[in-house]
């Protein structure tokens, strides 16, 4: 029995694949390259030393899902493909709707054609909103988001819940992801994002590496330790194992909901701290004002995902920013 992971070749994706291959698991990945590059299929090949069956198709070609579910032999699905730049998906609502929600209902219509009823889902701490306080534990109530990127993950969440109430043969593991950051430790595959950055770790790996001249920071007039917003970073590779572990939750039907975060906050500051530590390198960055739609404060209570999942972060953020920047000093123009 296979699992089928959509937007396998991602940032997340790919580290999953290499954690379910080295569990013995068979992998079949299907992407269309959006936001990936081919040459991490290679990468992931050479960590593992194991193949994997690849599809290049997008999940709202339905008969190009049809054909994967009819010549391979699908348990289960991890569905990552999706698009994730915030102030992309505020310029272009149309797409990031099309993509992420009809792409979800085509990849479930699928399932249900094919009677494959077991998912675990990518959703995102943003669920949480500007309202809930910190902690955030999985029984808040979540909100409208702050923008078009979060609402497809609040509407995802929903139509997975939905779909269970219609049908309690499906299983769903809806994963709330905090701030993934980090590398595989080989170096060979880690966050890769066209373009100039949006988000602090690879932006920061860049102004490290030369590429970039200083970082934005952006508002140092929070109410935090030292007035930048506070975040729970968590190694890509830990959230990688999670997923193992909710796979395992998929035996029961209904609808499991977890927090994959480390529990602890980070400043910006103490991010480039970290990252100078680990790089040697000088981060010089100024403060600017806010970013519009960033809350000061966001870390999880990840303790359902210890009882129930038995799974807890294991990296710290030296960690982090020593894979980070191992993967950013190996790969100086990306993969
Ligand atoms: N990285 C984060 O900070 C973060 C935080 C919370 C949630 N998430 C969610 O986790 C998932 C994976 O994120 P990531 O950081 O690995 O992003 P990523 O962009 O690196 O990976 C997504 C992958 O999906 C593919 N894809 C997108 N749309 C597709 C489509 N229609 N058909 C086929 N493939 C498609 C892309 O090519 C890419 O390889 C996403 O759903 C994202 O929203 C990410
Ligand atoms: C409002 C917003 O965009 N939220 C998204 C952002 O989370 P989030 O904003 O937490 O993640 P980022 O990496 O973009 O930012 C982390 C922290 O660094 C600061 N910062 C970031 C970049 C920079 O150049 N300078 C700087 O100071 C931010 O203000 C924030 O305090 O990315 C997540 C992962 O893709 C998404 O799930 C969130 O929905």
């Amino acid at each position: 029995m296979a699992i089928l992971v959509t937007g396998g070749a991602g940032f997340i994706g790919s580290h999953t694949v290499v954690e379910l291959l080295a569990a013995g698991k068979e992998v079949v990945i299907v992407d269309n390259f959006v936001n990936a590059k081919p040459e991490v299929l290679n990468r992931i090949r050479k960590i593992s030393g194991k193949d994997f069956k690849f599809y290049e198709a997008d999940i709202l070609d339905r008969p190009a899902l049809d054909r994967i579910f009819e010549e391979n032999d699908i348990d289960s699905v991890i569905h990552f493909a999706a698009l994730k730049a915030v102030g992309e998906s505020c310029r272009q609502p149309l797409r990031y709707y099309r993509n992420n929600i009809a792409g979800t209902l085509s990849l479930c219509e699928a399932m249900t054609a094919h009677n494959v009823k077991k998912i675990v889902f990518s959703s995102s701490a943003t669920v949480y909103g500007m309202n809930n306080p910190v902690p955030f534990v999985e029984t808040m109530p979540i909100s409208q988001a702050t923008n078009p990127y979060g609402s497809t993950k609040v509407m995802m969440e929903t139509v997975l819940t939905d779909l269970f109430k219609a049908d309690p043969a499906w299983s769903v593991v809806l994963l709330r992801y905090f701030n993934p950051i980090g590398a595989h430790p080989s170096g060979l595959i880690g966050e890769d994002p066209n373009g100039i950055p949006n988000n602090l770790l690879p932006y920061v790996a860049q102004v490290a590496s030369g590429k970039l001249p200083y970082l934005s920071v952006y508002g140092d007039d929070y109410d935090t330790p030292d007035g930048t917003g506070v975040r729970d970073y968590i190694h890509v590779v830990d959230l990688a194992k999670g997923h193992l572990l909710a796979l395992d939750k998929l035996a029961e039907a209904g609808v499991n909901i977890y927090n994959l975060g480390t529990g602890k906050g980070y400043s910006v500051l103490d991010v480039v701290n970290a990252f100078k530590k680990a790089s040697g390198r000088d981060v010089p960055y100024k403060v600017v004002p806010r970013r519009p739609g960033d809350i000061a404060v966001c870390y999880a209570d990840s303790s359902k995902a210890k009882h129930e999942l038995g799974w807890e972060a294991k990296f710290d953020l030296d960690d982090m920013c020593r894979d980070s920047w191992n993967f950013t000093k190996n790969n100086p123009n990306g993969l």
